[in-house]
């Protein structure tokens, strides 16, 4: 049986992993969740799921997650803070943990459990754009496995030949890796007509069901920016053998290409319980219950065609930071969670976005990349943000 922490249950990526852990109770179990604020959504998780731990970051709500489970009549130990999030999978409550906190919250609890030798099913991409080699580093010396499940990297993971359950890296004969995109809810707008776009537009994705974040920077196309630099640290390969191109149906998850002209890809519905299956099961195939891919029913076709960068400036931001290295993705990433955080609550505009991302990197210049430099320049790029945007009011 594989006791499974869910940190980020009540969001999009924490319903699909429930999902498939209740379709095998005979493998897998909840033991954990974990939740930022969500009291209510956490306490309904709990009923259905009986885990042994349930964690609510907010230490505020504490008491609100005691008596709740308490009234239910459940026998779930509860938990609050952050801190108790990371002590939890560093413990023995779980060997597989679902890294689905949203940004950089996550970083500190994926830390813990690549340090703890867990498996680790990773959503959770903002951890790697931050904090990469720190955290890939600390998995190959506790032995934890990385299965990656953005949909993109979980692709790549299996066309590559898995390393001891680990994504493979320095690949022989590899010639490049190809990140398909969907181009978004704008894709094939110009950059002048996204001005006035709403967040309520921005968060329709025409093909992925997910939370108001990672749907903004599909928008914005620097979610795969942030897949980009994602890439590079799974798999070991440089920016210059990373391509990205859009495919509107969202069917080609990503591409493998090798020197004698091979591409293997992956293809599936664009269904998240697919890539959490392949992360909760690995090396075993587990049933999702994701429909087999009909291409004829799907329209018959499959598109591609080349990211429009005058209209997406976000993805030539990801490249130009992964290329300048050290605190410079920190630094995008940052920027572009206060931003989008600004956006979705109506305080700046979509074109805001990538404007107050080039800003900071031009502002806060790369610097050797050690865990307490890259706090510090998540911090100092949060700063500059939030004061950017405050003088703009
Ligand atoms: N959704 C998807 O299909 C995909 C998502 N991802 C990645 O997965 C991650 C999660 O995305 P998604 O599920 O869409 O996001 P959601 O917004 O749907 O969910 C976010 C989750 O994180 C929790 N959370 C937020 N802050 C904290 C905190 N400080 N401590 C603990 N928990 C916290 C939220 O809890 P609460 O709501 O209770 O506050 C919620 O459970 C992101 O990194 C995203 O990039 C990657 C590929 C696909
Ligand atoms: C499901 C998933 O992995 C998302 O990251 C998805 O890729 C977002 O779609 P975009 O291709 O539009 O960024
Ligand atoms: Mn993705």
């Amino acid at each position: 049986m594989r006791r499974v922490a869910v940190l980020g249950a009540t969001g999009s990526i924490g319903a699909s992993a429930l999902d498939v852990i209740a379709r095998h109770p005979d493998r897998l179990q909840a033991s954990v969740l974990a939740a930022g604020r969500n009291v209510d959504a956490l306490l309904e998780l709990c009923a259905r799921h009986a885990p042994a731990h349930a964690v609510i970051a907010d230490e505020a709500r504490f008491d609100a997650l005691k008596s709740g489970l308490a009234a239910a009549g459940l026998s779930t130990q509860p938990h609050a803070g952050m801190a108790a999030i990371d002590a939890l999978v560093a413990g023995d409550t779980c060997d597989t943990v679902v890294a689905a906190i949203v940004g950089a919250a996550g970083l500190d609890s994926t830390l813990a459990a690549a340090r703890a030798g867990r498996r680790i099913a990773l959503a959770n991409k903002e951890s790697l754009v931050l904090a990469g080699s720190l955290v890939m580093a600390a998995a190959r010396e506790s032995g934890a496995a990385i299965v990656p499940v953005d949909s993109e990297h979980n692709a790549i993971f299996q066309c590559l030949p898995p390393q001891d359950g680990r994504a493979a890296r320095d690949i022989r004969g590899l010639r490049r890796l190809v990140l398909t995109a969907s181009g978004g809810p704008f894709r094939g707008r110009t950059r002048e007509s996204l001005r006035d776009v709403t967040p309520a537009q921005a968060v329709a994705h025409p093909r992925w069901s997910m939370g108001p974040k990672i749907s903004v920077d599909s928008a914005t196309l620097m979610n795969k920016g942030l897949e980009v630099i994602e890439a590079h640290h799974l798999f070991g390969v440089a920016p210059g053998a990373i391509d990205v191109v859009v495919h509107p149906q969202s069917l080609v998850h990503s591409l493998v290409e090798f020197v004698d002209g091979s591409t293997l890809a992956q293809l599936g519905l664009p269904d998240m319980r697919t890539a959490l299956a392949v992360g909760l099961g690995w090396p075993e195939r587990l049933e999702s219950g994701v429909a087999g891919l009909d291409l004829v029913r799907q329209g018959g076709r499959l598109d591609f065609e080349a990211p429009d960068l005058d209209a997406f400036p976000c993805l030539r931001l990801a490249f130009d930071a992964l290329r300048a290295g050290g605190t410079a993705p920190a630094v995008l990433n940052a920027a572009n969670e206060v931003a989008v955080d600004a956006f979705l609550s109506g305080r700046i505009g979509f074109l805001d976005i990538p404007a107050l991302v080039e800003d900071a990197l031009a502002a806060l210049p790369a610097a050797e990349a050690g865990l307490d430099a890259l706090r510090e320049a998540d911090g100092r790029a949060r700063a500059h943000v939030t004061f950017a945007i405050g003088r703009r009011a």
